[in-house]
């Protein structure tokens, strides 16, 4: 059976997810994408069509009409309006499923039809390349074919997870801000290979690859990152120089505060 998509608001995740879909063999013909009705939405709309050849439209009442799932991709402040244009249009039995930080399953029931099954989903940019990691979660109607539905989706976009919905925003703080962490780093470890006399380019191929190993080093090796680490640092060698620096200036409790805060702006955005 062909199942029939809509994504509604396709900004940076929406894109991502569209495009994390089709490299996994969902086919463009099955999707439609919509923007905002604006010059600028016309223009980025044609830009979606060039890059992954899906219908695009700013009606998302015409999109979701024969949409067996709806991907609701726009910014937290404007999913109510975006679900009160779009309930009187779904389909019989469309599941519809949002990405929006904060905003419960239960929020998001109450401007939809009785019954409607909601699915809660947090991924993440590197969705696009199909390396993502994203945490499902339901509503109070959504059964295990809807979380199938949503799941055979996302499945392009890299891994997919199910956590208890009051995980979410605990998640979103965690994997779904997590890349712009990642990207500080990567800068800012670049900008310092420069500071310490590298080439700019080599500086930064260099960052990324180490980022890149050593994530994939811990996924893969099945050791405790600790572990890996103690590998890493020779006795009062340069590691543990360097280590040394990392904690006087509270790196690790840096990150702890800001996945706290994170997770408080979720919370704060779901009101
Ligand atoms: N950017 C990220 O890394 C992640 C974002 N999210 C969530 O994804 C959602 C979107 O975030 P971004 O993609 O970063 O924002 P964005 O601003 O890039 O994308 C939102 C898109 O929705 C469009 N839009 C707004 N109102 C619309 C309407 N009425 N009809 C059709 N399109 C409309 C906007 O023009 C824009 O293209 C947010 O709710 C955010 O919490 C979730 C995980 C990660
Ligand atoms: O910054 C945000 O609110 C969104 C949710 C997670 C990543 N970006």
């Amino acid at each position: 059976m062909t199942e029939r998509v809509a994504i509604l608001g396709t900004g940076n995740m929406g894109e991502a997810v569209l495009a994390g879909a089709i490299g996994a063999g969902w086919s463009p013909g099955e999707i439609t994408a919509t923007v905002r009705a604006s010059e600028q939405g016309r223009a980025h709309a044609a830009a979606i069509r060039e890059r992954h050849g899906v219908a695009t439209t700013t009606e998302n009442v015409a999109a979701v009409r024969d949409a067996d799932l709806v991907v609701v991709a726009v910014k937290p402040k404007d999913l109510p309006g975006v679900l009160d244009e779009i309930a009187p249009a779904l389909a019989a039995g469309a599941v519809v499923m949002s990405i929006a930080a904060g905003i419960t399953t239960s929020a998001i029931e109450t401007h939809l039809p009785a019954g409607t099954p909601v699915v809660r989903a947090m991924p993440n940019t590197p969705a696009q390349i199909g390396a993502g990691i994203t945490a499902v979660a339901p509503g109070a109607t959504a059964d295990a074919p809807h979380l199938s539905l949503v799941e055979r989706f996302l499945a392009g976009t890299g891994d997919v997870v199910r956590v208890a919905e009051k995980d979410l925003d605990a998640v979103t703080a965690l994997s779904g801000a997590g890349p712009a962490y990642v990207f500080t780093v990567i800068d800012a470890l670049a900008e310092a290979g420069v500071h310490v006399g590298l080439k700019r380019d080599i500086a930064s191929r260099l960052a990324e690859q180490t980022v890149l190993g050593a994530a994939r080093l811990a996924a893969e090796s099945g050791e405790h990152p600790a572990v890996l680490r103690e590998r890493v640092t020779s006795p009062a060698g340069t590691t543990a120089a360097g280590l040394r620096v990392l904690e006087d200036r509270a790196v690790r409790a840096a990150f702890l505060a800001a996945v706290e805060a994170a997770r408080s702006r979720a919370v704060e955005l779901g009101g």
